[in-house]
């Protein structure tokens, strides 16, 4: 086992509260360059700017159904059609006249009601039917109106965001640029494809955590598969072009564990040193030399998912640009084994407004946290069906 960079076992540090590191990930950062895009293609990117609408919703006024537009009393003499996207009638609509209508066509002015085509009966140029109980018309601008703010800046834009700002009369919109991450993979014991030799096991967090940063908005840069050597370590942390370097693994005090002694080295500020939690208490975040973040993941499999929940993904939130929201909270049942001094995290599943313990905390095992539906914040404090703060895994 080669040594560590600076030759000897470290100290891991007591550690910062987990809300408090929580917090502090999710503020550190901002995004900073504003692209323009095509809706189409700004779907899972984050608004840099409010979507203000252009145009009217709808622009005109509009029949909701198939029939006829009448006015006055019936029965009613057919003198017209009007068609989706077609020619607007030409008059007034008269008293005791009608005309055909489509489902989107402009209604004509003088309109009382569009009658369904289910409802009345269309013979020799005459219409016959019962009165609705509903205009059956749209009015323009009843949904949105010029210049209303149909979305913040912040808002993560999904498929609706998309087609509304299409609707709109928007072409692009301006998103923040997402934020770049590194991975970097560490661990002589790994193997990243086949069946593992004996002494040997599969990589686990490169795939989960470029999960995590798709999830989060964040594009992987490239993933750096690094042997436990610290000038090797140092490289992959300065090489490439990323915002964002995340390391697994090599985050305790072993001597094979080098990213504390060749954090300091690059004269890296430390923001957290290890993290109140169980399990996850070997993670860190700090802010190179060169500007760039930095993420240190535990590489037991699932401290290492807490790791992600708990700086990662707050840290790649704020660079994304997105609105911070409150997780939500329900009431837990289950024994989470909560801890004096320690915040627990624990898989749970949430069926009709409540969560359930599925295991308590395996910092090894990523089995109950597979088929999980969110992690459960267990403060030290907490009793049985208290609500918790709950971080989503799908
Ligand atoms: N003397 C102490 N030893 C340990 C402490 C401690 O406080 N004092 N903390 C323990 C805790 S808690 C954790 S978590 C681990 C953190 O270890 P490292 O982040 O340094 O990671 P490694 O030592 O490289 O690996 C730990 C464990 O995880 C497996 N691993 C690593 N990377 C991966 C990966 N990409 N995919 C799957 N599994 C991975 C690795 O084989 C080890 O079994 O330290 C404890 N020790
Ligand atoms: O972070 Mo460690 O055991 O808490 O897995």
């Amino acid at each position: 086992m080669p040594p560590r960079a600076d030759g000897r076992p470290g100290r891991l540090s007591a550690g910062m509260g987990w809300r408090p590191a929580y917090d502090l990930a999710a503020t550190a950062g901002a995004p900073t360059e504003v692209q323009r895009i095509p809706v189409a293609d700004a779907v899972g990117r984050v608004l840099a700017a409010d979507l203000v609408a252009l145009v009217a919703l709808p622009g005109f006024d509009t029949s909701a159904m198939d029939g006829f537009a009448v006015a006055g009393a019936g029965p009613w003499r057919l003198v017209g059609r009007v068609l989706a996207g077609g020619a607007p009638h030409a008059d007034v609509l008269g008293a005791g006249t009608a005309v055909e209508i489509a489902t989107g066509a402009m209604v004509p002015a003088g309109t009382r009601a569009v009658l369904p085509v289910e409802v009345c009966r269309c013979e020799a140029g005459v219409v016959t039917g019962s009165e609705p109980g509903r205009s059956n018309i749209r009015l323009a601008g009843e949904d949105v109106l010029p210049g209303q703010v149909l979305a913040e800046a912040g808002a993560v834009a999904g498929a609706a965001l998309a087609g509304l700002a299409a609707q709109a009369g928007l072409d692009e919109l301006a998103v923040w640029r997402p934020p770049l991450v590194r991975i970097v993979v560490t661990g002589d014991e790994l193997v990243f494809d086949g069946l593992p030799d004996v002494g040997k096991i599969r990589d686990a967090l490169g795939p989960l955590v470029c999960a995590v940063v798709t999830r989060a908005g964040a594009v992987v840069a490239d993933v750096i598969r690094v042997r436990d050597d610290a000038a090797a370590l140092a490289d992959a942390l300065l090489g490439g072009q990323a915002d964002v370097v995340v390391v697994t693994g090599s985050s305790s005090v072993g001597r094979a564990d080098h990213l504390h002694p060749v954090l300091d080295r690059l004269g890296a500020r430390m923001m957290v040193d290890g993290v109140a939690c169980r399990p996850g208490h070997p993670q860190l975040l700090a802010r190179n030399g060169d500007g760039r973040w930095v993420v240190g993941l535990p590489g037991n499999p699932y401290a290492g998912l807490v790791g992600c929940l708990t700086l990662l993904e707050p840290l790649l939130g704020g660079l994304a640009g997105r609105t911070r929201r409150n997780p939500l909270m329900l009431p837990l049942s289950g024994d989470p084994q909560p801890a004096a001094g320690w915040t627990r995290l624990v898989p749970v599943l949430i069926d009709g407004g409540h969560a359930t313990v599925v295991a308590a905390s395996r910092p090894a095992s990523l089995v109950a946290a597979a088929t999980a539906d969110a992690v459960a914040v267990v403060e030290p404090e907490w009793h049985a069906g208290q609500p918790v703060w709950l971080l989503p895994l799908q």
